[in-house]
């Protein structure tokens, strides 16, 4: 492996939730080097970011993601981050309208038209339903709440006891707040762990919120389709922008989950080591 002195780099939006974008397929970047990762997206004495990508060759699937917490540590799935990669592997050529690419969660598949990116999350096979609470793995853990007035809510410092209370403080959890706002319509603020501050958007989160609100509002109408249990198609407001969720649900299981939004490049640099 040949040191890096110069790393060149893209930055990503999806919803605000924002990333360095490293195509590293020829593997130079040290994955161990946590201080660098938390250097690069400090918002002060780097890049600023809410997580940083690698982009790499993969045996099975176009390419592979891996993702850092701004904090430098290796993250779980991110969602808004595997949006971001798609349209930046689709920038580099690597795929044309669909492709397939491995994350710390498995493969995934994937679409762009127009800038908007449809991203298929893993299926969810359980969720645990507690009195004030969802909780739930979409590829990340989440802890999900409903709440009342959301746009005044203090998502940091409750996000930020309940990630630390006894049960979550070892592991950490995300932590989202929900408003429900029409049919099919939430709004989401989420706490994210490994940036441990609100960012404007989780995509793992508002997937898990789009997931919990088929079990906690039983007005909600979904479409039955032939074999696949009942179809929801939820649209989630986020700080960042507008989300939706699409997926199938059959008693307590998830499946033909997907993601969708929009993820853009909003520059591009050379970082000097
Ligand atoms: N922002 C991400 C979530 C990252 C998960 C990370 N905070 C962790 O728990 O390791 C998303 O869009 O899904």
């Amino acid at each position: 492996m040949t040191p890096l002195t110069k790393i060149f780099f893209e930055k990503y939006q999806g919803t605000g939730n924002d990333f360095v974008m490293i195509d590293d397929r020829k593997e130079q970047f040290d994955t161990n080097n946590n201080e660098l990762v938390a250097r690069l997206c400090h918002r002060r004495f780097g890049i600023g970011a809410d997580g940083l990508i690698l982009l790499r060759n993969d045996e099975k699937a176009d390419f592979k993601m891996v993702y850092f917490n701004a904090d430098g540590k290796e993250g779980s799935m991110c969602g808004n981050g595997g949006r971001c990669i798609v349209a930046f592997a689709h920038s580099l050529g690597i795929f044309k309208d669909q492709t397939v690419f491995n994350a710390v969660d498995g493969l995934h598949e994937a679409s762009i038209t127009n800038g908007i990116v449809s991203l298929k999350m893993k299926d969810v096979d359980t969720v645990e339903q507690e009195k004030d609470f969802y909780f739930l793995d979409t590829g990340s853990p989440h802890y999900v709440s409903y709440v009342e007035n959301l746009a005044n809510f203090d998502v940091f410092g409750q996000g930020k006891a309940i990630r630390y209370n006894d049960r979550f403080r070892e592991k950490g959890t995300n932590v989202n707040f929900v408003q429900r706002v029409g049919d099919k319509h939430l709004f989401v603020r989420t706490y994210e762990r490994g940036v441990e501050d609100e960012t404007l958007s989780c995509g793992t989160g508002v997937t898990a919120c789009a997931i919990a609100e088929s079990l906690a509002n039983p007005t909600m109408n979904g479409i039955s389709s032939l074999g696949l249990g009942v179809g929801f198609e939820v649209k989630i407001k986020v700080m960042g922008g507008e989300l939706a969720v699409a997926y199938h649900k059959n008693g307590l299981h998830f499946t033909n989950i997907y993601l969708k939004g929009k993820a853009e490049k909003v520059f591009e640099g050379t970082i000097q080591l």
